[in-house]
Order: C-alpha cells, then structure tokens, then sequence
C-alpha cells in the first residue's frame, strides 16, 4: 500500500493511504534513509510505501519505503548542534504573511525567509494581512512592497483575514495542494486558516528558544485535509524555517533578480561587494535592484555588525 505521512510522534507515524484510510504505522528495523542524515527517517508530508500486520485484533502498519522528496525543511537541534530533524517534506508552497505593525515585518526578515525559500526550492506567495488596519501612509507603503516582489517574480495578495476579505484569493491557490503558513507571531496565522475552515484551529502557538531547549518539548508538524481538497501543515512552535548551511557564493543564487544578472559580472566569483564592473552593483545604482533587497544581502553575506548597508 502507499500513502503520505500525516502525523509523527517519534516511533509512530500516522499514514493516510490513497484509499483515504488512517493506519497507525511504524518503520521496519532495516530501514534505508532519504538523502540526508536526520534524527526522523520519516517526516510529515513523505509519501511513503506500508504493509498491513494483524497484531491482536489490531491492524498496524509497517512502513518499508520512502519515496524520493521534492523538498524538506529543517530544525537544527539547539542542544544537539549538529543534529537535523526534517519538520516537513514535500510542500507545494508557503504563505509568508506580513504586517507593517503589530507586530512589524521588516524586510530584512521576508528576504531571508524568502532566500531560505529559495534554497528549499519551495514556492512562497506573500499575503500582506490586516489591511483594514492601515491609513494612506501604510498602504502606499504595501503597494511599493507588492511591486517590488511581485517584479522578482512572487506573487502577493492583500488580504483582512479577520473579515475574510480576499481569503477566496489565497483559498483558489490552495486547491489540490500542501500549503503551510509562516510569518511573526500575531501576524493573522491562525485567524486566517479559521477564515479558510471555520472551526480549525492551528497549534503555532509561538514557543520561546528557552522552551525549545527544554527536554519535555516536543514540536512535532502534522498535516491536515481541508474541505476543498486542500491540505496544511502545522509546525507547532516552529517559527519559520532553520536556517540552511549556505556558501557565501551560493547566497546570491538566492536572490532571483540577482541571479538573473550574475553572468554579466567581470568575474565568475564575484560577490556584488566591492569588485569591479559588477552588474549588481550597476543594478543597484540604476535603480533597477531594490536598496532594501541589496542590503538584506549584504546583511545575509556578513551580518548586521559589518553591514555598511545597515539602517541606523
Ligand atoms: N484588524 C485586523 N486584525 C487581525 C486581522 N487578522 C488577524 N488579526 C488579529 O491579530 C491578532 C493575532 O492573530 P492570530 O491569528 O492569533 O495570529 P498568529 O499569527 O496565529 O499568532 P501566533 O499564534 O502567535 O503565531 C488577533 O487579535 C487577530 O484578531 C486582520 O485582518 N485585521
Ligand atoms: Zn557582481
């Protein structure tokens, strides 16, 4: 039989097979891993191949392979430094929500979400939420957002989660697909899945990093169908993505706008600082790469300390 992993507890995953039917399931002692090594052979949102076993009166699954996955996300264990544990696997895409305050988005933070994105090879769309809330500064501030990234290629969309305007929107892009939300605490994460399915209620609630480190807590993701042929994943006290091991080199691969112009650089290895005949940096002065993506890199590639792009 073949299915896909809805629910992990450490030694039990919870398998929905294609017929549609739940079975309690756990890995065969000889079992070959997937691609990186992690503390979870088998994670959320694998599509998995499992043998029924009578034990009893009950019927248990037993888990033999793992299908190839198309994308993951990590945590790196904060007490475990070099420990990996895959929160998720296979996901369509990812609503990153934003608010210019209450709390703030800075886009320091959607830029290396979005890098981080990149790197996982999953589609993020941006919703920016609580639009009811904003005066003319405010919108005019969205409206220059949503063209900027809208122009490197992400899709955006305003919405008011608490009154479910545009939720149609977000839900149309939801259809057939694993969707997972992401953004600050209290950006309207919650709120808007309760607009998309009335009566759901997500777990994200935020834990803090002294909470992580502590041995009782486990935040484990779990994947549940909506009514419109739709599916989510909650990451309990997960608040965004870990962060990957990046090369310096790769970081502008990372940013598609600069990506695009990378090979029209003087030198093969540039890194858009200070080298010369750089097409960033031309880009830059041309007005045709954002100030604020610019220095987001610049952050990413030596931290905030160096940064002589740093706001101050
Ligand atoms: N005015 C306004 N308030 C909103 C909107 N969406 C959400 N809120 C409010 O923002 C607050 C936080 O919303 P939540 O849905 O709990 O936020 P969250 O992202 O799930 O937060 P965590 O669970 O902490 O991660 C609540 O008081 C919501 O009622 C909106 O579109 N407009
Ligand atoms: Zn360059």
């Amino acid at each position: 039989m073949d299915g896909t992993v809805y629910k992990s507890t450490g030694s039990w995953y919870t398998v929905k097979s294609s017929e549609g039917a739940f079975y309690e399931c756990r890995i065969k002692g000889k079992f070959r891993t997937q691609g990186i090594k992690s503390t979870n052979p088998v994670a959320v949102g694998d599509h998995v191949e499992f043998e029924l076993e009578k034990i009893g009166d009950e019927t248990l699954g037993v888990i033999y392979k793992i299908g190839e996955r198309k994308n993951y996300i990590v945590r790196k264990s904060v007490k475990l430094s070099k420990q990996t544990h895959i929160i998720a696997s296979n996901l369509d895409q990812v609503f990153l929500l934003i608010t210019l305050n209450n709390p703030p988005t800075f886009t320091s933070f959607i830029d290396r979400f979005l890098v981080t994105a990149e790197a996982y090879d999953i589609p993020v769309v941006l919703l920016f939420n609580k639009m009811d809330v904003y005066g003319p500064e405010e919108k005019g501030e969205v409206a220059y957002l949503i063209d900027l990234y809208t122009k490197i290629g992400y899709p955006c969309i305003q919405i008011e989660a608490k009154t479910a305007k545009n939720v149609d929107k977000v839900k149309e892009l939801m259809v057939g697909k694993t969707s997972m939300f992401a953004g600050h605490s209290g950006v309207g994460k919650s709120t808007l899945v309760n607009a998309l399915e009335p009566g759901m209620q997500l777990k994200t609630a935020e834990i803090s990093e002294q909470h992580l480190q502590g041995q009782h807590t486990t935040t484990f993701a779990e994947m549940y169908d909506l009514s419109f042929d739709a599916r989510i994943i909650d990451t309990p006290g997960i608040k965004g993505f870990g962060i990957v091991d990046m090369e310096k080199h790769e970081i502008g691969n990372y940013f598609p706008e600069f990506f695009a112009l990378k090979s029209e650089c003087k030198f093969n290895n540039c890194l858009h600082l200070d080298e010369p005949k750089c097409a960033i940096k031309e880009a830059l002065e041309n007005d045709e790469i954002s100030a604020s993506r610019y220095r987001s890199y610049v952050q990413m590639l030596m931290g905030d300390e160096d940064n002589p792009y740093r706001e101050r």
